[in-house]
């Protein structure tokens, strides 16, 4: 049996990521309120597994998650799932559109909708809640501040809601990203199309230190697909690198890009090797570069070992 943490309540698109795993007859579902609260339920033992958003095609990277991964007790990803994020205006029966007057959600799910609601409900003031199932909840039970919701549709029949109009994202194509996150294991095999995930700290601020980082990648021909500069929150003006590349850390030129960036780097922080969700073809110039790889390590062995190669 699996627990897996979930950031909920029951109804989150977040809980949505996780139902798309490939669950066990007996694996166990916690929701729990916040990112940080499913983190620490696996660092703490409580949980198995953890499932966070890290990153959406509209806002970007998820502050909560990017943080609190970047710190404490260390954390790895296994496995990346994408979930296309639609939304609906959920109301108490009898609300109608013209009653709305403060709407409650996720700030990300408000990012998402925000053309959409000054069209149709330029009057309404937006209340931020700890997640779009949040919102749902109190607006059901009573105790909510606003008179509509921005959740997932499926909140509707969990709590008893309305819905007044669907499909209320900016974009329908949009999606987020979901992280499975577990407590330190090797990582799951190379797949040729994965995802390595890092967080750097410089050792001090200079000039060209961004370059110095891109540089170990760039000469070892590592592609990033994300780069984020978080602040540590320990002094005004000292930041993180939050960073994506492709490729493996089994891989050749990944495992010698992260060797040149524990050089320049005061800290490199691994979250883990894991492949790459959707349609990702595998990519054959990255089987030949690790061919070449190898074989210049190879090279250099037989030289140290017989003065020749
Ligand atoms: O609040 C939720 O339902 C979440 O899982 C976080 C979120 C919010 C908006 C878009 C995608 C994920």
């Amino acid at each position: 049996m699996t627990t897996y943490a979930y950031f909920g309540p029951a109804g989150t698109f977040t809980e949505a990521a996780t139902r798309s795993l490939p669950l066990g007859a007996d694996d166990e579902l916690v929701p729990l309120a916040t990112v940080p609260h499913a983190l620490a339920a696996v660092r703490e033992g409580r949980a198995d597994r953890a499932v966070v958003p890290i990153e959406n095609s509209v806002e970007g990277g998820v502050p909560a998650t990017l943080d609190d991964l970047a710190s404490g007790t260390p954390l790895v990803i296994l496995r990346e799932v994408l979930v296309n994020v639609r939304f609906a205006l959920l109301v108490r029966p009898g609300t109608t559109l013209a009653d709305v007057r403060r709407i409650g959600t996720h700030p990300h799910g408000e990012a998402q909708c925000r053309r959409w609601l000054a069209e149709h409900v330029p009057q309404a003031a937006y209340v931020a809640t700890s997640s779009t199932a949040a919102a749902a909840a109190a607006l059901a039970a009573g105790t909510a501040t606003y008179d509509a919701a921005i959740s997932a549709p499926i909140a509707a029949q969990t709590y008893g809601l309305e819905t007044l109009a669907e499909g209320v994202g900016d974009n329908p194509d949009g999606v987020t990203r979901f992280v499975l996150v577990s407590r330190p294991v090797p990582p799951p095999l190379p797949t040729g199309a994965d995802r390595t995930t890092l967080v750097l700290s410089m050792r001090h601020d200079h000039p060209g230190a961004l370059l110095q980082i891109l540089d170990e990648l760039a000469v070892r021909g590592v592609n990033l697909s994300r780069i984020e500069s978080r602040p540590t929150g320990e002094r005004l003006g000292d930041y993180l690198f939050s960073v994506d590349c492709d490729g493996h850390v089994d891989d050749a030129n990944v495992g010698e890009a992260l060797m040149g960036l524990r050089r320049v780097c005061a800290d490199v922080r691994y979250l883990g090797s894991y492949p790459k969700a959707g349609q990702v073809p595998a990519d054959r110039e990255r089987a030949v570069a690790d061919a070449r790889f190898r074989d210049s390590a190879a090279w250099l062995a037989r030289i140290r070992e017989s003065g020749t190669a």
